[in-house]
């Protein structure tokens, strides 16, 4: 009998609940927010755990645990993708939504926050496998989710294959077709335009209002980005059609480098032919150790994998003059005060991969109109949004004489407080 083994937990790493909260703290002592509102956003509003069975290829059931964690619902319905990874957890997911509260805060959508998992390793599953387990899933939030109450959308490891199963499901049930319930559908399905490119873009806009800031010309700017998935690829493509020279890139399989810069058009081709990896990627050399990628001589860093990898181990040794969150979570607690202390501009993650949930919520607003958007009206709209956000952060931080995490922090904090007050509590 083969049986499931709790993941050894990481050594050195940071809770990413805790994480959040402690930036959470700084923030809204500089604030000070008062103690009945900070009681009320310290926890999430909900934690839901299922457990399903899926019927495997081979005829065997195997049962998935999956979380759906709402954190907050006083923007509006809760929002935040769903993730299918081997070592998801409870707290990784509570921080997620919490992340997503902010997130939504920040570029002033009329949404709370909220995020899935389920412990999978879709690499090693089928797709009949994946439909299934995606299935049974959705069936069993059934009562979650809902176009008014709790809206999904893709996060590492899924996209619009996994969001149409769940619509389908979830529209089944109902007995009409849901189109809103989720975002980050297919096209034919009701997804926006753009929607697949929206946080790399996003990440991209960020960092041209950061570089602006600092006075760095992109044409003459280097990056490396770790992670090559759909925030990755596309945060490398689009910063590189702005002039910036990516120099390294990094997916599971290693971390690859060229000096005259990688050709990302041809990295992306390649990774889309080989099973989504850039393993066996000749355009670049494969760099002895992946964790170099983060301390390289660049001018811009972009994580854009998963959270704690800039921690205290390596942060001491970071070259680049700016780091854009694209991954949540990326940086550890412990490293902030360093980052502070080398005067290196953090473009913090509720910030720089906001792009996403924004154009979801262009998404839902379309389905809920039976109307589409044109991808210019997508893309104009959606980097309004986010260079407003940048300014408002950016302000807070010149007011508060904060970092900018933490001044996204207190504009995030400071919106969902006062709505909660306008509300007259719960
Ligand atoms: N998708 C979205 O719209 C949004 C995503 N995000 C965040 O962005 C991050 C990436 O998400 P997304 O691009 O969607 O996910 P994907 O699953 O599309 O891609 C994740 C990428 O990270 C790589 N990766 C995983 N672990 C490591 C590691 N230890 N070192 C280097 N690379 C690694 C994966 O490699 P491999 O493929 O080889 O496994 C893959 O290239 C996550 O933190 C997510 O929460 C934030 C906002 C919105
Ligand atoms: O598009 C969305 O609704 C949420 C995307 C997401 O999970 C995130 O921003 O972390």
């Amino acid at each position: 009998m083969m049986l499931y083994k709790e993941p050894a937990p990481i050594k050195d790493k940071e809770n990413p609940f805790e994480s959040m909260m402690s930036r959470f703290n700084i923030a809204a002592e500089v604030l000070g927010l008062d103690e009945e509102v900070y009681n009320v956003l310290k926890s999430p509003t909900r934690q839901v755990i299922v457990n399903v069975p899926v019927t495997m290829d081979d005829g065997k059931v195997r049962v998935f645990e999956g979380y759906r964690v709402i954190h907050s619902t006083i923007l509006g319905p809760s929002k935040g993708g769903i993730r299918y990874a081997p070592d998801v957890f409870l707290d990784e997911v509570k921080a997620l939504a919490a992340w997503m509260t902010w997130k939504c805060a920040v570029v002033d959508i009329p949404y709370g926050g909220a995020k899935g998992g389920i412990i999978c390793d879709p690499f090693s599953m089928s797709a009949g496998e994946i439909e299934r387990l995606t299935r049974a899933y959705t069936s069993a939030l059934q009562d979650i989710f809902g176009p008014d109450r709790d809206i999904p959308a893709p996060d590492m490891g899924t996209g619009p294959r996994e969001m149409a199963w769940l619509m389908d499901e979830y529209s089944k049930t109902k007995g009409s077709t849901e189109h809103a319930v989720v975002t980050g559908k297919p096209l034919v399905l009701g997804g926006s335009l753009g929607r697949v490119e929206a946080t790399g873009r996003g990440v991209m806009v960020s960092a041209m209002a950061a570089m602006n800031k600092l006075g760095m010309d992109p044409a003459k700017s280097t990056a490396a980005i770790q992670g090559f998935g759909n925030v990755g690829a596309w945060a490398a493509k689009l910063m590189n059609d702005r002039g910036v020279k990516i120099l390294g890139v990094s997916d599971i399989s290693g971390a690859y480098w060229n000096d005259n810069g990688i050709d990302i058009d041809e990295a992306i081709e390649y990774k889309n032919a080989h099973n989504g990896r850039l393993e066996g990627y000749k355009g670049a050399e494969l760099m002895d150790d992946p964790g170099d990628l983060l301390t390289a001589k660049v001018d811009v860093l972009i994580p854009a994998a998963v959270e704690d990898v800039i921690t205290i181990h390596n942060v001491d040794k970071i070259q680049a003059r700016l780091i854009v969150e694209g991954a949540n979570g990326p940086t550890s607690y412990k490293a902030d005060n360093i980052i502070n202390e080398k005067g290196i501009m953090v473009v913090p993650d509720i910030l720089a991969n906001s792009g996403g949930v924004t154009v979801s919520y262009f998404e839902w607003v379309q389905n809920r109109m039976g109307f589409k958007w044109t991808l210019d009206r997508v893309n104009e709209r959606a980097e309004r949004i986010m260079n407003e956000a940048f300014e408002r952060v950016y302000a807070a931080s010149q007011k508060y004489n904060v970092p900018m995490r933490i001044a996204a922090y207190i504009v995030a904090i400071d919106k969902v407080a006062m709505t909660y007050k306008y509300r007259g509590g719960f």
